[in-house]
């Protein structure tokens, strides 16, 4: 379509633009989700020395025989080891996660002996070494246990308080401030006068962004005023990025890229062959990246997946690219050939009982329509000019929640 350009286009461009921001420490509970800016490096062995991974007794496995008493000599518990040598025909009580004392090469499980007072007596025989964890098992110093650009997951932060670490060094989350447009928006919880609309995109904005590990900044909500609307893009400077749902279109009182212009706005892109999302747009305001992106909740919320997530993955170090990772399922209702413009059609994953992944997209695709989108779990993907496909084809699909 002359004018527009193509999705993956427009987030090429979108990611040439967005930097990795600078990093910033934090402590380790409160990473979950935030992106390395350096390497892990281990500082210790772990285990710190041979340990034993049962309850029992340490011994020397060749002094081992059923019915032949060992002499029970001490105690090694976790964080409190055993200080001498184990001995021919010696034992020490042992507890799981202590270290395995000197002279002693397996584990005796106390399943597998007979205790009375200082005399144990193995009741199984022990074919071979067992259950010690060599030392440095899981790491040993100067081992790198984590790479930067590393999204911390729940597994990745055990291993870095395993390392020892209270702190580690992160890449600052972006700072995004939302604009939303239009004098027909009162907020939640306001009385709705005639002819107004509770404003349902800046919080589904802000719940986005912040699933994506953006931090929420200056919130604010524009009018028809030229002026005004410059004074709402002068509060927004210092951001790292600026979404500005509604007012993206060609209407006579869609005065946002008019205010963008006036100040010296620098626009990257405009219009994509999207549906929906066609008035979506792109730019620079001084050293803030701006994403306007169509009023229509269900346009806002699609272009937002499609356009600001992948600039929050990038400017928080995330690796992304301009190719949408897509995944397969099977249809279940047949679709029209589609028209000039990449689609993103709500839809409903399930799975048919046998392991095959089903989509359904949703009867109303109308882009003002909240409740198909709160209905929905993936977006079905149909590339511009896509043949028409029958039910049972396999299509693609991103999930969206
Ligand atoms: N002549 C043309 N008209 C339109 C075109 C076009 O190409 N030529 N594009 C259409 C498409 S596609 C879309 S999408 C909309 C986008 O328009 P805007 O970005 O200017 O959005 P608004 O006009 O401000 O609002 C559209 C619609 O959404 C409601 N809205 C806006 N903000 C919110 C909000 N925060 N919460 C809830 N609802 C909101 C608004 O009341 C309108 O009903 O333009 C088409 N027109
Ligand atoms: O982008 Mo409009 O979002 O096609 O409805």
């Amino acid at each position: 379509m002359s004018g527009l350009i193509s999705l993956t286009e427009a987030r090429q461009h979108i990611l040439q633009a967005c930097e990795t921001l600078s990093a910033e420490q934090c402590a380790v509970t409160e990473a979950l989700g935030r992106t390395l800016a350096q390497d892990i490096v281990a500082t210790h062995d772990q285990p710190a020395a041979d340990m034993s991974a049962m309850d029992g007794y340490a011994v020397r496995l060749e002094d081992c025989a059923v019915g032949q008493a060992l002499d029970v000599i001490g105690e090694a518990k976790a964080g409190d080891p055993f200080q001498g040598t184990i001995d021919v025909g010696q034992a020490v009580r042992i507890s799981t996660g202590a270290y395995v004392p000197e002279g002693a090469d397996h584990i005796l499980i106390q399943e597998e002996s007979e205790r009375k007072g200082d005399k144990l007596t193995p009741t199984v025989q022990q074919s071979a070494n067992g259950f010690i964890r060599a030392k440095g098992r899981d790491f040993a110093s100067g081992d790198t246990l984590l790479s930067a650009r590393k999204t911390l997951a729940p597994a990745s932060i055990a291993l870095c308080a395993a390392a020892g670490l209270a702190q580690l060094s992160v890449i600052c989350k972006p700072r995004v401030a939302v604009l939303t447009n239009g004098n027909e928006l009162c907020d939640p919880g306001e009385p709705l006068s005639p002819g107004m609309l509770y404003d349902s995109n800046g919080p589904a904005l802000v719940a986005q962004i912040t699933s994506w590990g953006a931090s929420p900044g200056w919130q604010g909500r524009g009018g028809d005023d030229l002026r005004a609307m410059k004074a709402c893009l002068e509060q927004a400077l210092g951001h790292d990025l600026l979404i500005i749902a509604g007012g993206a279109s060609v209407g006579p009182h869609d005065i946002v890229r008019d205010a963008f212009a006036e100040l010296g706005g620098e626009l990257i892109f405009s219009r994509i062959a999207l549906k929906p999302g066609k008035p979506a747009w792109c730019g620079r305001l001084g050293s803030m990246l701006v994403i306007g992106l169509p009023g229509n909740p269900a346009s806002a919320f699609v272009t937002a997946e499609l356009l600001v997530k992948p600039a929050i993955l990038a400017m928080s170090g995330q690796r992304v690219g301009a190719e949408i990772p897509l995944q397969t399922a099977r249809i279940t209702d047949a679709l029209p050939a589609n028209g000039p413009r990449e689609s993103f059609l709500r839809a409903r994953v399930s799975d048919d009982g046998a392991g095959e992944i089903l989509i359904t997209p949703l009867g109303d695709q109308d882009s003002s329509l909240l409740r198909p989108l709160a209905e929905s779990d993936a977006l079905l993907r149909r590339a511009q000019h896509d043949e028409a496909c029958e039910a049972g084809a396999t299509v693609a699909y991103m999930p969206s929640r």
